[in-house]
């Protein structure tokens, strides 16, 4: 591999400022994809080098505190400017270990940079609140302070974005952080390190654990004491997995979990511009996104046309190694990924789905998947109750506003949620009705730095981005100063 810096990619993990190995010195693999060749391997950690990386965070944490927020904005904003610096770099490494199109790959660089930035000039407002007292003798004052030691589990499917939305805000706040990247995605988040050190982000602050099993590091994680606050994003079963063991300790939690995204199109909807939408929101990074639309729900009047409008743009999309010309789908990360894929599919055309487009697994061989349309699906089929996490848009139908509501929250996941209408009337109340964290309104991408992103129900906890998202790295003091009067 060649990148213009080739220091940025890193083969051992980032522990308390020091370039580590497992102190057994045992190491795993990291492949590509797209060709399955061995990209490199890192360092297998375990519990005893993580506990040593939260120990350290503990250590260096008095000091990162006591800087002012302008000390620390300055080091952030130095992050920043070398992430867009190297973002060449980074999106080639990205592309390299994730399969996604060096497209979207170059864009999450900056997407991620872009919760830096953020956080850089948020965590200069990190405001208290004074409250009128009931006695004249007291004066009540609320400040913020950073919550300590945060832990972060990430997954592989944003390998850059998903540790600076968490880390950015944790650093601005005045907290430490250690990470524990995906087994597939470790160079992403090495590389981050890297950059993190040149920035000047001191020794112990940020820590990078690699591991390939993610059970014996969130575990420490989750039961070390030092640790205040754990943030996670992954599957709702890793998640309930988390919360349980941060009981032992009431830990706070961030969890961003799995969704099942609706996207409904209503009959008085501008039908080009909800196929873009769609187009948007169900085959960014190839279908593995959290907010990916999952089940299409489109009103009967207008259903073939949009169905055959779909079909003609799905039926563009280009499948191949992210790293060529003109692809925009690239490899789902791994086998299993491509099992749950077909097993979604082949389910529905068992219960009677017709396949419009796509359907089966593509000719490039290994995880290349054909982008699908599937049609006349109907509630019975997994892909109405189960995340597919790959590129496959299941169109459903429905006759009345009230069935598509209906239809949309008839789920245990409660993330992100689309519709497309002209109606204002329609357009305020559905959103209010929809039982999710995020709603967009005429738009399939809605994830942005300066909006708090997260669900409710079995989606998860907490914010990400925005000033809600720099609140989950703070607690709320109240001092309450008697004997004013003299
Ligand atoms: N909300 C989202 O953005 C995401 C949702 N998902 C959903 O989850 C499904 C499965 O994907 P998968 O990658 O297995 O997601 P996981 O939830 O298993 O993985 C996410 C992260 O959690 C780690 N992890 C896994 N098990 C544990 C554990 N017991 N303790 C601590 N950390 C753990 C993983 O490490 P390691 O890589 O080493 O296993 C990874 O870093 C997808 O098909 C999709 O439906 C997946 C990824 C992101
Ligand atoms: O959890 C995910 O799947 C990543 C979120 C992507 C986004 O911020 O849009």
């Amino acid at each position: 591999m060649k990148l213009n810096d080739n220091s940025l990619f890193r083969q051992q993990a980032y522990v308390n400022g020091n370039w580590i190995d497992a102190d057994d010195g045992k190491t795993f693999e990291v492949t590509n994809p797209a060709t399955n060749e061995v990209i490199g391997t890192v360092p297998d950690l375990g519990a005893a080098e993580t506990k040593r990386a939260i120990e350290a965070a503990n250590e260096a944490w008095p000091a990162w505190r006591a800087k002012t927020a302008a000390e620390r904005s300055a080091i952030l904003e130095t992050w920043f400017n070398l992430i867009m610096e190297n973002q060449a770099d980074l999106a080639a490494l990205m592309t390299l270990e994730q399969g996604k199109s060096i497209a979207e790959s170059t864009g999450e660089v900056a997407y991620g940079a872009s919760f830096i930035k953020w956080f850089a000039e948020e965590c200069k407002r990190v405001y208290g609140d004074t409250i009128p007292s009931k006695n004249t003798d007291q004066r009540i004052v609320v400040t913020k302070e950073p919550i300590g030691v945060c832990a972060a589990i990430t997954p592989w499917n944003f390998p850059n974005a998903m540790i600076t939305r968490k880390a950015a805000p944790a650093f601005g706040a005045g907290c430490p952080m250690v990470v524990k990247p995906a087994e597939a995605t470790p160079f992403s988040a090495l590389a981050l390190a890297e950059l993190a050190e040149r920035a000047g982000i001191p020794a112990g602050i940020f820590s990078v654990v690699t591991a390939s099993q993610g059970k014996d590091v969130g575990e420490e994680m989750t039961t070390n004491p030092i640790v205040r606050k754990v943030t996670f994003t992954g599957s709702t079963a890793v998640g309930k997995i988390l919360m349980k063991q941060c009981s032992s300790t009431l830990k706070k939690m961030s969890l961003e979990l799995g969704g099942n995204a609706p996207f409904i199109v209503f009959e008085d909807a501008d039908l080009d511009a909800a196929v873009e939408g769609l187009m948007v929101s169900k085959y960014r990074n190839s279908g593995q996104t959290c907010v990916c639309t999952n089940r299409t729900i489109v009103h009967e009047s207008v259903y073939d046309e949009f169905a055959a409008k779909l079909a003609a743009k799905v039926g563009e999309l280009k499948v191949g190694d992210g790293f060529e010309e003109g692809v925009n789908q690239g490899p789902l990360i791994n086998m299993a990924a491509v099992e749950k894929v077909e097993d979604h599919i082949s389910d529905a055309v068992e219960k009677g789905a017709k396949v419009l487009v796509g359907g089966k697994r593509h000719e490039l061989g290994k995880t290349f998947f054909e982008p699908t349309l599937l049609a006349n699906v109907t509630t019975d089929m997994k892909v109405t109750y189960e995340e597919t996490f790959g590129p496959v848009a299941p169109l459903f139908s429905f006759k009345t506003e009230a069935e598509a509501i209906q239809m949309a929250n008839d789920t245990e996941f409660g993330l992100a949620a689309y519709f497309f209408s002209r109606d204002i009337g329609r357009s305020w109340r559905v959103s209010e009705a929809l039982e999710y964290g995020m709603v967009g309104v005429n738009s399939g991408l809605i994830s942005t730095e300066v909006a708090p992103f997260g669900g409710v129900k079995e989606s998860g906890l907490g914010r990400e981005g925005s000033k809600f998202g720099l609140d989950e790295y703070l607690e709320t003091k109240y001092i309450c100063m008697a004997g004013v009067s003299s």
